[in-house]
């Protein structure tokens, strides 16, 4: 389980983070929406240890983040919200060196590296440099990059931005599919139809802190709307940097 206890970040003016607290159980996939601004990636990264936060924890099956961030992100595949290939590796090479990263000697790394190929039908590209890749070869693999450890937990920034209608598809079966083994699931975006399409649970966050939490249809009832689109503006206020 991810939990994020009462997080507080803040960059010099700028209250990015302001006492944030949900959990992401397993077997569950949880958005987090809002706006542009709203503190998500601030939020991701803390989990992941890339960013301390001032106060609060971030723990990852009770493993602080900030305190033991090697632990932590052992348990962790993340997608970020830009990709970073090395151009001049190949797909199969990039991949390895990740599952190497995570612990994986070279053997078993070259095995979890061409399941995975498989699994994402890309083996096709697995062994041409990054440079020259589409948007959407560029994505599957990151996500290889993210799940051949077979973490526990898998953590997406954005993950459909910019992706072709297949991609979104491909990206959304896999999510879908590691649910169902147990993966706790953490995305963030700020479409509204990716979210309403794919998640058990939402929480919304505006201004760095929860604004409502629940699944899509608690959502609806709470502010007595039918349609999703409806609930969020009246939760958030607004509808300024949400994405139908
Ligand atoms: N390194 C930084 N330095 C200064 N301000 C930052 C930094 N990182 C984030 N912020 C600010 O903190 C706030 C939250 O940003 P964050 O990127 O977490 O939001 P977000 O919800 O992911 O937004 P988006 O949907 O636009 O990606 C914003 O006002 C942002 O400008």
């Amino acid at each position: 389980m991810i939990e994020v206890n009462e997080l507080r970040k803040q960059f010099g003016q700028v209250t990015a983070l302001d006492g944030l607290s949900f959990t992401a159980p397993e077997g569950q996939i949880t958005g987090l929406l809002g706006p542009n601004g709203a503190g998500k990636t601030t939020c991701l990264r803390t989990i992941y240890g890339l960013l301390k936060a001032d106060l609060g924890q971030a723990l990852i099956d009770g493993v602080d983040a900030s305190a033991e961030p090697l632990a932590a992100r052992k348990k962790i595949g993340i997608f970020p919200d830009k990709f970073g290939l090395y151009e001049r590796l190949t797909a199969r090479e990039q991949v390895a060196y990740f599952a190497q990263l995570h612990g994986m000697n070279k053997v078993d790394a070259a095995v979890a590296v061409q399941q995975v190929f498989e699994r994402l039908d890309m083996l096709a590209i697995a062994d041409r440099r990054a440079t020259g890749f589409s948007q959407g070869q560029r994505m599957k693999v990151a996500l290889a990059q993210a799940i051949v450890h077979h973490p526990k937990h898998l953590i997406l920034d954005e993950p459909s931005r910019g992706l072709d209608v297949m991609s979104t598809r491909i990206l959304r079966d896999l999510l879908r599919e590691l649910r169902q083994q147990g993966t706790s699931i953490l995305f963030s975006s700020h479409v509204m139809q990716e979210v309403a399409a794919l998640c058990d649970q939402v929480v919304v966050v505006a201004g760095g802190k929860v604004a409502a939490q629940g699944t899509p249809e608690e959502l609806c009832e709470l502010t007595g709307e039918t349609a999703l689109e409806e609930a969020f503006v009246k939760i958030i206020g607004t509808d300024e940097g949400i994405a139908a």
